[in-house]
C-alpha cells in the first residue's frame, strides 16, 4: 500500500465540493508505489479515486487528464478526471496536484497468482494494447507527454550508470550484456513505429470484469518511445508463469502466442519488431529492475518506511531479464 500523503476526510470533502459531491468516506488505495491514492465514497453511494500526484507537476497532471479525455473518445476505458465548473481537471490538495476519477468496475488479474491471468484476459489486454497505440498517432499532444514523464529518455538514459556502479560484478556483466546486445539488435532491424506508450501497463494496472477488459490505469510513465517497448513491458507481465515456484518469470507460450495473435490482429507488427522482440523482452525487464531499485533507494533516501508505502522486489526483474536474454542469444 502507498500512502505517502495522508488527507484528513475533512480535506477531501472541502476538495470535493468544486465537483457538488460530499464525500462520506476515505480508503486508502493498496497497490501504487508512486502516487497516493485513496477510495472515495460519496454520499449518494457513488465511488471515485482521489489521486495525489507525489512526484509530477502541475502541468504534466493536466496533460494527462486531457490524454484519459481524449482516450475515452476512442473508446477506451480509462477513468477521466472529473472537471469543475469551468472545466479543469486538476487541482491542488495538501499543495500538490490531485484530481478526483470514477472508480472503474472489475479487479486486476493478479490475485491469486495462481489462475490468472486467463488466456481470454491475456487476449483482451493484446487488443486494446494494440488499440491505445493507435487512437492517438495523429494527435500533437503525444508530444506533450515527451516532457512530462518523470521515467522518460533522461532517466534512463542516466539510471543505468547511477546503479551499475553499486552493483557486484556479475549483475554489472548482465547489465552490460543486456545493453550491448540490445544496441546491436537495433541497429540491425530499425523498422520498429513509434508512437504514445503506456509503459506500465502490468496485471495491476489493468481491470477485469470477467474476461471484459474494464480498465487501464495509471498512464503516469506514459512516453513517445517504440511501440515495441510496451509490447514487451505488458507481455512480460501477462504471460509470465507466475504460478510455477520453480521459475516462475519464465514465459507461458500459450499466452505468448495468444498475445501477440490477438495485437497483430489490429496492429500487424514489422519484421524487424518480432526478430528484435526478445531482446526489447530482456530490456523491458532491466527497466523495471532499475525502476524498483530506484524507487527502493528514494524510499530509502526519503526516509519512507511505513508499513503503507508498498515496494515491488527487484530481484524478480533481474531473474526475469536472465531469462529474457537466454531467450535473446538463442
Ligand atoms: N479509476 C480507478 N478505478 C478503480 N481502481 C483504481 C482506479 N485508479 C486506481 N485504482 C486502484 O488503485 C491502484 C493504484 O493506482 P495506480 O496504479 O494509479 O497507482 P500509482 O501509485 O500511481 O501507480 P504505480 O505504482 O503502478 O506507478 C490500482 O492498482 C487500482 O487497484
Ligand atoms: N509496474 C511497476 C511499478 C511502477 O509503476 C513494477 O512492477 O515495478
Amino acid at each position: 500500500m502507498s500512502v505517502y500523503t495522508v488527507v484528513s476526510l475533512d480535506a477531501v470533502q472541502d476538495f470535493a465540493q468544486r465537483f457538488n459531491l460530499h464525500v462520506v468516506a476515505l480508503n486508502p488505495i493498496k497497490g501504487g508505489i508512486e502516487n497516493t491514492n485513496y477510495f472515495v465514497t460519496t454520499s449518494d453511494g457513488r465511488e471515485f479515486v482521489l489521486t495525489i500526484f507525489e512526484i509530477i507537476p502541475f502541468e504534466n497532471a493536466a496533460i494527462l487528464a486531457e490524454l484519459m479525455y481524449r482516450l475515452s473518445t476512442h473508446g477506451l476505458p480509462v477513468a477521466v478526471p472529473l472537471a469543475d465548473g469551468a472545466g479543469q481537471r486538476i487541482h491542488i490538495l495538501a499543495d500538490k496536484p490531485a484530481q478526483f476519477a470514477p472508480r472503474l468496475a472489475g479487479s486486476s488479474p493478479h490475485l491469486p497468482q495462481q489462475a490468472v491471468p486467463t488466456i481470454p484476459q491475456v487476449e483482451a489486454v493484446g487488443i486494446a494494447l494494440a488499440q491505445f497505440h493507435l487512437a492517438l498517432q495523429d494527435d500533437p499532444l503525444q508530444h506533450n507527454t515527451t516532457r512530462q514523464t518523470t521515467r522518460g529518455h533522461l532517466w534512463w538514459a542516466r539510471i543505468k550508470d547511477e546503479l551499475r556502479v553499486h552493483m557486484p560484478l556479475a549483475h554489472q556483466q548482465l547489465v552490460d550484456e543486456v545493453f550491448a546486445k540490445f544496441d546491436l539488435i537495433k541497429q540491425q532491424h530499425p523498422d520498429r513505429p513509434k508512437g504514445l506508450i503506456h509503459a506500465d501497463l502490468f496485471r495491476d494496472n489493468t481491470l477485469y470484469v470477467g474476461s471484459q477488459l474494464s480498465g487501464l490505469l495509471d498512464f503516469s510513465e506514459v512516453m513517445v518511445d517504440d511501440w515495441l517497448l510496451d509490447i514487451a513491458i505488458t507481455l512480460n507481465d501477462f504471460c509470465s508463469t507466475w504460478d510455477d515456484v520453480q521459475h516462475p518469470v519464465a514465459l507461458n507460450a500459450e499466452k505468448v502466442s495468444i498475445f501477440l495473435a490477438a495485437y497483430q490482429h489490429i496492429r500487424p507488427m514489422t519484421s524487424d519488431e518480432l526478430a528484435a522482440l526478445p531482446i526489447y523482452l530482456a530490456i523491458a525487464a532491466c527497466r523495471f529492475w532499475f525502476l524498483r531499485l530506484d524507487v527502493a533507494s528514494v524510499n530509502h533516501a526519503e526516509g519512507r518506511v511505513s508499513e503503507d508505502v508498498m515496494e515491488k522486489d527487484p530481484e524478480e526483474m533481474r531473474r526475469m531479464v536472465v531469462d529474457r536474454l537466454r531467450l535473446a542469444v538463442q
